[in-house]
């Protein structure tokens, strides 16, 4: 019994299932623990993640000892098998969430099945619905034989199954325990519903995975990557993937809110929203691995969610491009094993961070590179973003660290605005587009000029975290992989031997200094994990530099510390030897597609061309 009133696992506990609308974790321990319905960003129905069993959760695993779980994904799909060894026997429970595929009519739904192994296997399912992040009990009836429904104004689910549960005496929960032998199967699913009098008609399960299972196959025939690591770069891919919200485009940084930072620590945040930064780096993975239909859906996607004014630019938005994200606290959660607070909304939507005009500016480039046909809007676009930020070009910002400390002239945003520029300019050079490229590359030439005369501190050895101060950023290391500077100039060279050794620890690279009392640059208390996209950022910066073989190893050591399933969060706290931030983190897994598009694909061509 106390395990079922226990907290959530570690992250590297959970492996994801995903419909391309929303998604689920599950645990090593059999339990989905968080799930928001229908979307992403919806209040969850499933919260044990960031409170206890109350918060809800949907357990489906022996009720005996556990001897041992081991538990893979089934090929490259997001089927999941978990497999439990007890004294009794051996169980294999199946999870899946069929995906939507356009225009479907349908809703999210999870599928589970229990299958015998051998000997006899007494298991639980415990079933405790919990709506609006924990806050809503719902009101729990047995329609039929065939069906319950739970429901609380404006949300409801149906479970159907082999062994519905029933109301466990004194508790808000309700419970089936039953005996699964030996080629035995038995199933369940639970869909969410907008019309609880009428809902959806029951489905076959074993036929919801099979089409959740060629789904994937299917997705993944059209990955065109063959080099090394093809289970690393294809389980990223399907990760960044499941992140993407189908019926709009957008994608989201993670499934998840408020995994801390550091453990126990206050740097939670929302991350079930599109950032532009996040978003436009996901294609450049996508389309660089033969995903052209995600690179348009986002491009359509960018194309809705900024159209109007320039100005009103936004660095963030929801998945379907709503504009206002406002951040609450969720104070009746305890948060992931006492991490508060536990925060819905995110206040970065009104910061200005400028990095983002060059990343967009340099994914439309790309995509133009590998042959995606430019349309007038989008064009039309590009060049009402650079008008805007001609404007405003000469104001402090944010950085793409979203500090919540002070604006500064971080070095990686006007290296960024650099790249905008340059994207324009050769965008008329070498693709014939119209504008006005004499000011453009004056513009460009003059970012260039001021960063080299402000960014680079000669007396640290290395281009530094914002004008006029003495911190590193592991930002910094992206110089050579935008072509700012060739990977092999000095001060290239030598802000990597800095950033090595003020920044990294092994292999692990940390964002920038959060030692209290020596910056306060993101107006926050306590320290971070490192930050996992950072360290393989290193790895591409050796690589760019002339040191491929060093590069090569640690990209292997950073891909191994992928969890069980290959997934990867947004930091690896190195002293405990977990993960931490939200999970799992599409920044991490691009970073990861990346590096092996720089150190075994042929995209090193690109960093080429974009030298001055
Ligand atoms: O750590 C402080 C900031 O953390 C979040 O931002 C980070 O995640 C974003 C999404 O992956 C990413 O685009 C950004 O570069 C990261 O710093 C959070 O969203 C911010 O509100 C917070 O200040």
């Amino acid at each position: 019994m106390a395990e079922q009133h226990s907290g959530p696992g570690r992250i590297e506990d959970y492996a994801l299932l995903s419909d391309l609308r929303t998604a689920a974790l599950v645990g090593l321990d059999g339990s989905v623990d968080w799930l928001c319905l229908p979307r992403f960003d919806s209040p969850s129905c499933f919260a044990r993640l960031l409170g206890d069993d109350g918060a809800g959760r949907w357990l489906l695993a022996p009720t005996g000892t556990v001897t041992s779980v081991k538990r893979r994904y089934r090929d490259t799909t997001l089927v999941l098998e978990t497999e439990f060894e007890t004294v009794d026997g051996v169980v294999r429970v199946i999870d899946a969430m069929p995906p939507h595929t356009d225009g479907a009519a349908d809703e999210p739904r999870l599928v589970r099945v229990v299958e015998g192994v051998s000997g006899n296997v007494e298991m639980r399912l415990r079933w405790v619905v919990r709506f609006a992040y924990g806050d809503s009990t719902p009101w729990v009836r047995r329609v039929n034989k065939e069906h319950i429904l739970a429901v609380a104004g404006p949300h409801a689910v149906v479970l159907r199954g082999d062994r519905l549960p029933y109301r466990v005496h004194g508790e808000r929960a309700h419970e089936a325990v039953f005996t699964v032998d030996e080629g035995q199967q038995l199933a369940w699913s639970m869909e969410f519903t907008r019309n609880p009098d009428a809902p959806a008609a029951a489905v076959d399960a074993s036929d919801e995975i099979a089409r959740t299972e060629r789904f994937w196959h299917d997705w993944q025939a059209r990955i065109t990557y063959d080099g090394p690591h093809q289970d690393a770069v294809r389980r990223s891919l399907a990760t960044l993937k499941a992140l993407t919200y189908a019926p709009t485009g957008g994608i989201v940084a993670a499934p998840t809110t408020s995994l801390p930072e550091s453990l126990g620590g206050e740097r939670n945040w929302d991350y079930r929203y599109c950032w532009l930064r996040d978003a436009t780096l996901t294609l450049l993975a996508f389309d660089g691995f033969g995903c052209t239909t995600e690179a348009l859906a986002w491009r359509s996607w960018l194309l809705r969610a900024v159209a109007g004014d320039p100005a009103d630019l936004q660095i963030m938005y929801a998945i379907d491009g709503e504009r206002h994200l406002l951040e609450w606290e969720v104070d009746w959660l305890p948060g992931y094993h006492g991490a508060l607070p536990v925060r819905v909304g995110n206040a970065a939507f009104q910061q200005l961070q400028l990095d983002v005009y060059g990343e967009v500016m340099d994914a439309l480039h790309l995509a133009r590179e590998r042959g995606v046909e430019e349309s007038a809007e989008s064009w039309a676009l590009q060049r009402g973003l650079l008008r805007h930020l001609e404007e405003i070009w000469q104001q402090p910002d944010k950085g793409l660290w979203e500090v919540r400390g002070p604006d500064r002239f971080f070095t990686h945003s006007r290296v960024m605005i650099w790249v905008a520029f340059d994207r324009a300019v050769r965008a008329v050079e070498e693709d014939g587009l119209p504008g006005p490229v004499q000011r453009w590359r004056e513009l460009r030439d003059a970012v260039h000029a001021e960063v080299l005369a402000k960014g680079w501190n000669a007396d640290v050895g290395a281009f530094t975290q914002y004008y006029g101060g003495r911190e590193l950023d592991a930002a910094t290391l992206l110089i050579p992989a935008v072509g700012f500077l060739p990977g092999d100039d000095p001060r290239v060279v030598s802000t990597i031997a800095a950033v090595e050794k003020s920044l990294k620890h092994g292999d692990l690279v940390d964002r920038y200094t959060t030692v209290v009392g020596e910056s306060h640059v993101d107006g926050l208390s306590g320290q971070e994990g490192s930050f996992l996209a950072c360290s393989f950022w290193f790895a591409d910066a050796l690589a760019l530099s002339g040191r491929r073989s060093e590069a090569v190893a640690m990209f292997e050591r950073l891909a191994a510390l992928a969890n069980d399933v290959g997934l990867l969060a947004e930091e690896y706290d190195g002293d405990a030897g977990r993960f931490t931030g939200n999970f799992p983190q599409a920044f991490s897994h691009l970073a990861l597609v990346n590096s092996a598009a720089i150190l075994f694909g042929d995209t090193a061509g690109r960093h080429e061309r974009s030298r001055r």
